[in-house]
């Protein structure tokens, strides 16, 4: 454009904002109750006990790459609950329940942003279904996990949640990083797409500090947040460049990384994306490795991370939406819920051999 030429619409690239639904309406409509906060305020308690050390179970975060739909979402955790309970003395399981996809470079970006699968990007009623999710599986006594990524997210669904990750495409933001500050429950960073954990590190160190950033408040105002700082941050290695980081010598040398910071040695490994070199089929190889770390006393590793759905594998997001697979995913592949429940089987076994828990 010259200047002093008028611009004409042609040359805006916001071509419509709508009005977004409040966090005060949201809450009011699904409130949290007693019942519910009680899952989330123990989980979170027994996630800080397992990060410093003082629960010698492990943490797992388990479940579909992302919920496209409630119905399968709702059918894997009414199938992971019976595991849960069964491990219970070993593994602290929580249901992944993520509602938010960062893209490599584009696609569909999650239920919340695109809950009708189809272009409309309904983000009132993905707020809605999200939080209407979250809340009854927090009252049926399920735990749940996500990952945060739009800032102004946590204000309608955080009080849901007991464990939260920034991702490896965004744990270099200065923006997660002062979300992740003002969360009020234990937050795992991965390491970048590279494999780099140094961002990570980077991110635990400043997100457990105050900020104050712009945001919006439970009525859905521009604000100014103030945070205190969120001194519950630790290192999700999920490997990098198609390089793992899972294995023994990985671990120890992040752990002293850790160490040097000044932060806990204390880690998750997630056993999809780069440590499975992107075939869900190796999540398998990756959780046998970190059972047998743990079998010989590894003290640096207090989760797990799993991508699992009803049924294995993965599918395109199809044009007509009557020929999706029920229970299989259309982001990342997936093992199934069989071959989790002998995962699960597995790595409480190792904890058992080292912390002399019976499994019941
Ligand atoms: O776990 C999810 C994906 O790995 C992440 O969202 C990136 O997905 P994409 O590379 O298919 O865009
Ligand atoms: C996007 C995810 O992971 P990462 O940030 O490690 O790619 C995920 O776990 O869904």
């Amino acid at each position: 454009m010259n200047s002093g030429e008028m611009t004409t619409t042609s040359d805006l690239h916001v071509v419509d904002t709508r009005p977004l639904v409040s966090p005060l309406l949201l809450h009011q409509e699904l409130p949290l109750d007693l019942v519910a906060l009680k899952t989330v305020a123990d989980t979170r308690k027994r996630i800080q006990a397992i990060l410093r050390g003082e629960d010698p179970r492990l943490l797992v975060i388990v479940g579909p790459c992302s919920v496209h739909d409630i119905a399968s979402a709702r059918d894997y955790a009414r199938q992971l609950e019976p595991l849960r309970q069964r491990y219970a003395a070993q593994l602290e399981v929580v249901l992944r329940v993520y509602f938010e996809k960062p893209r490599t470079t584009v696609g569909w970006k999650g239920l919340i942003n695109d809950p009708h699968l189809d272009g409309s990007y309904d983000i009132n009623t993905g707020l809605r279904r999200a939080r209407s999710l979250l809340l009854d599986l927090a009252r049926e006594g399920m735990p749940t996990a996500t990952e945060l990524l739009d800032p102004v997210v946590p204000q309608y669904i955080a009080d849901l949640i007991s464990w939260t990750a920034i991702g490896a495409r965004t744990t270099e933001s200065q923006t997660h990083r002062e979300m992740a500050s003002g969360l009020s429950m234990p937050v795992g960073y991965k390491n970048g797409t590279d494999g780099s954990a140094k961002i990570a590190i980077h991110a635990m160190q400043a997100a457990s500090r105050p900020h104050h950033f712009l945001g919006i408040n439970r009525q859905g105002q521009a604000s100014i947040v103030h945070t205190t700082g969120n001194p519950d941050g630790h290192l999700v290695l999920r490997g990098g460049n198609g390089c793992t980081n899972y294995h023994p010598e990985a671990v120890e040398e992040v752990a002293k990384e850790l160490v040097k910071a000044g932060l806990v040695d204390r880690l998750m490994v997630d056993c999809s994306h780069d440590n499975s070199k992107k075939d869900f089929r190796r999540q398998s190889e990756v959780l046998q490795a970190v059972a047998t770390q743990v079998r010989q006393g590894s003290t640096h590793l207090m989760g797990v991370m799993l991508e699992s759905h009803l049924v294995e594998g993965n599918q395109k997001l199809p044009e007509d939406l009557s020929t999706l697979v029920y229970g299989q995913s259309i982001t990342d592949a997936c093992i199934d819920i069989e071959t989790t429940a002998t995962l699960l089987e597995d790595l409480a076994a190792a904890v058992a051999s080292v912390t002399l828990s019976p499994i019941t």
